[in-house]
């Protein structure tokens, strides 16, 4: 995939419908209690940390002042009957709602921390698996687009940024609710006037808000997918380490990933530079708010109220004022950061939703049937095929592809041998690959045991075809946990069978720790020729009645080649077995021999009758045998 060109999965992605909605509906309803709790915490706390500055206005005026500035103790939503008459009394009444409050908040912030990192992390966690499952539910042509960087950051950077938003974000929302409007509620209640003063910088800091929001949208994206690419440049250099190597191309490779760094320097600083300006443009206008109400509120006391403003303000309800202001601008400052989650978690859960909505088409009908055991019948009836065009690729959509398989039609009865030989790129592979349904035939069926492969279960056919391909993958795990991939259940005998039966046991012994050796990535610390040993140990262990083996002899020494031979008659014993061979020595003995070009059968007949017609592969066996 070039890395400007877009992908199925960025049109995918670019479809999805209000993603934090979503989000909630379809990760945050599974687990409403965490999340219920933990907003309803957050409200307690929030409320019960806004008594203190009232109750302190209250005291001021009623208990610590003397002679005409005294007033009577009076408390929003407190009853006068269970304020306590005298000073000390009212001393102690206010010190215990002060306490209080402050131990209100505490527990109330400690329940909501633990349910919002509880209901966060379960979210995230749910995202990361289903978001892999999905991975692997997709068809094969998904993949064919490499479009790994991408699928990392889903399982990496979205994951966590949508964790952040919902514990960060979320309550830091709620917060800022409960301050700006519970705040709003007292100062009115007890000055209207101070408090339209105080408040009157609240709608231009929603402006900029929204300002802010509507700017840094599109910008976010861009960072998003600069980030994206990068992650895909960085695994494609990491990855063709060997090639970077052996080509002298480092430069070349650091110069590619150098531009990909600039590309998300560049975007991460569009991206600050609206950071910059909304940021000072919020503390200025919180400072503006706290100036205004210091200067009216303290003229309004020492010299009585300013031209405009009418009635009087006691020292208590200024003291209130100012304490309250300052609590309002710490929540205010918060808007920046929960606008930047709110965005890049608006942005993830695009991603999420959008490989989540990707269709996949290699599925299973309802109705499916279960292939117990095969008896190895294969049959391709008039199969054609076409690989998707690479930018339509969507997961099976073949609309557009050029046609790389024509009518391909043979019969394999149970235990016979197929050879497919051929120029390279004939489409051997490719037609081998559509019986393991990997790819989706575009015309004609294929048939196991008389049952379309699309009517079969995907697991019962996967189980009865044994697969060798090409370029033998190991994962990072043990010897003895790489033939497992067989037949999970097996014990250690039949591991060590398989492994005697692909010949593999001896060099097997010979490791350090036996079959307990770790195999490093990919399986890069075993030679190829030992990586396809084990690949054959594998197959012996699943012990499938059909068999594909995609020139399992390649790129491997003569010895190894006899023994690996030598295995493979063994293995093919009694199995339907197709061989793609680009020896002919290898495929003298089968049954029937297609000959491809370009996707069609030229000829076909076993080794006598396809040598005497004299054909192309007559001229193949002349070439390569010297007759
Ligand atoms: N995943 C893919 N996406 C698109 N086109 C593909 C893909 N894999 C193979 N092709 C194309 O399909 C054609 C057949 O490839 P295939 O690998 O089946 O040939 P082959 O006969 O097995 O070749 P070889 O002998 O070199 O392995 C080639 O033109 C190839 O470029």
């Amino acid at each position: 995939m070039s890395l400007t060109e877009e992908s199925a999965f960025d049109r995918y992605r670019a479809q999805v419908e209000r993603p934090l909605a979503r989000l909630f509906s379809v990760y945050g309803t599974p687990r409403w209690t965490w999340l219920t709790v933990g907003l309803l915490a957050n409200l307690l706390a929030q409320a019960a940390s806004l008594v203190p500055p009232v109750v302190l206005g209250a005291a001021l005026d009623a208990v610590f002042s003397r002679g005409e500035s005294e007033t009577a103790y009076q408390l929003l939503f407190v009853p006068d009957a269970w304020i306590p008459a005298g000073d000390e009394a009212q001393f102690w009444f206010s010190l215990a709602l002060i306490v209080g409050s402050f131990l209100t908040t505490a527990v109330f912030t400690w329940i909501y921390g633990v349910s919002a990192n509880l209901f966060a992390h379960e979210v995230m966690h749910a995202v990361r698996t289903d978001s892999f499952e999905k991975l692997l539910a997709l068809d094969m042509s998904f993949f064919d687009d490499k479009q790994t960087g991408e699928v990392m950051a889903i399982l990496n950077n979205d994951a966590s940024n949508l964790e952040a938003f919902l514990d960060n974000a979320l309550m830091n929302s709620l917060r800022l609710v409960v301050m700006v409007g519970g705040i709003s509620f007292i100062l009115f209640s007890l000055n209207w006037q101070l408090a339209v003063v105080t408040l009157v910088a609240v709608p231009a800091i929603v402006a900029l808000t929204w300002w802010f929001m509507r700017v840094i949208a599109p910008r976010y994206r861009e960072r998003q997918s600069a980030v994206a690419r990068f992650n895909t440049r960085v695994e494609n250099g990491i990855g063709g380490i060997e090639l970077t190597k052996t080509t002298d191309s480092e430069q070349y490779e650091a110069k590619r990933v150098s531009d990909a760094s600039h590309d998300l320097f560049r975007t991460t600083m569009e991206v600050l530079k609206l950071s910059y300006l909304y940021r000072p443009g919020m503390e200025l206008l919180a400072g503006l708010s706290f100036a205004a109400t210091f200067l009216v509120g303290g003229y309004w006391l020492l010299v009585g109220a300013p031209p405009g403003f009418s009635g009087s303000l006691t020292a208590g309800t200024f003291v209130t004022f100012i304490f309250m202001t300052q609590r309002f601008v710490a929540p205010l400052a918060e808007v920046s950061n929960i606008v930047d989650q709110i965005q890049s978690a608006r942005a993830s859960a695009e991603r999420v939703f959008g490989l989540a909505d990707i269709p996949v088409h290699i599925t299973e009908r309802d109705d499916a049937v279960d292939l117990s055991t095969s008896t190895g019948r294969v049959a391709y009836d008039d199969v054609s095929f076409a690989y998707a065009d690479r930018t339509q690729t969507d997961g099976g959509d073949q609309a557009g592809g050029t046609a790389v398989i024509h009518d391909l039609s043979f019969d394999a009865a149970p235990g016979e041998t197929v050879a497919l030989v051929g120029e390279t790129g004939a489409g051997k592979s490719t037609a081998l690959k559509l019986l393991l349904r990997l790819y989706e035939v575009t015309d004609g069926a294929i048939r196991v045991d008389g049952h379309d492969v699309r009517e079969l279960t995907l697991g019962s056919l996967r189980r009865n075809v044994g697969y060798v391909s090409q370029d033998t993958f190991l994962f990072d795990g043990t010897i003895a946990d790489n033939i497992r991939y067989g037949r999970f259940d097996a014990g250690d005998d039949a591991v060590r069978e398989a492994a005697r039966a692909a010949e593999a046991d001896e060099f097997i012994e010979r490791m350090p720790e036996g079959y307990d050796t770790r195999v490093g990535e990919r399986g890069v610390k075993l030679s190829g020729g030992q990586r396809q040993r084990i690949a054959l140990a594998r197959v012996f262990l699943q012990d499938p009645p059909i068999l594909v083996l995609d020139e399992a002899t390649s790129a491997v020494d003569t010895e190894t080649e006899r023994a690996i031979q030598r295995s493979l008659d063994r293995l093919s014993e009694g199995r339907t077995t197709f061989v793609i061979a680009h020896r002919l020595s290898t495929v003298v003995d089968a049954d029937e021999i297609l000959v491809l070009e370009d996707g069609r059968v030229i000829e076909r007949g076993n080794h006598e009758v396809l040598l005497d017609s004299g054909g192309k592969y007559a001229s193949l066996w002349a070439a390569q045998t010297g007759n």
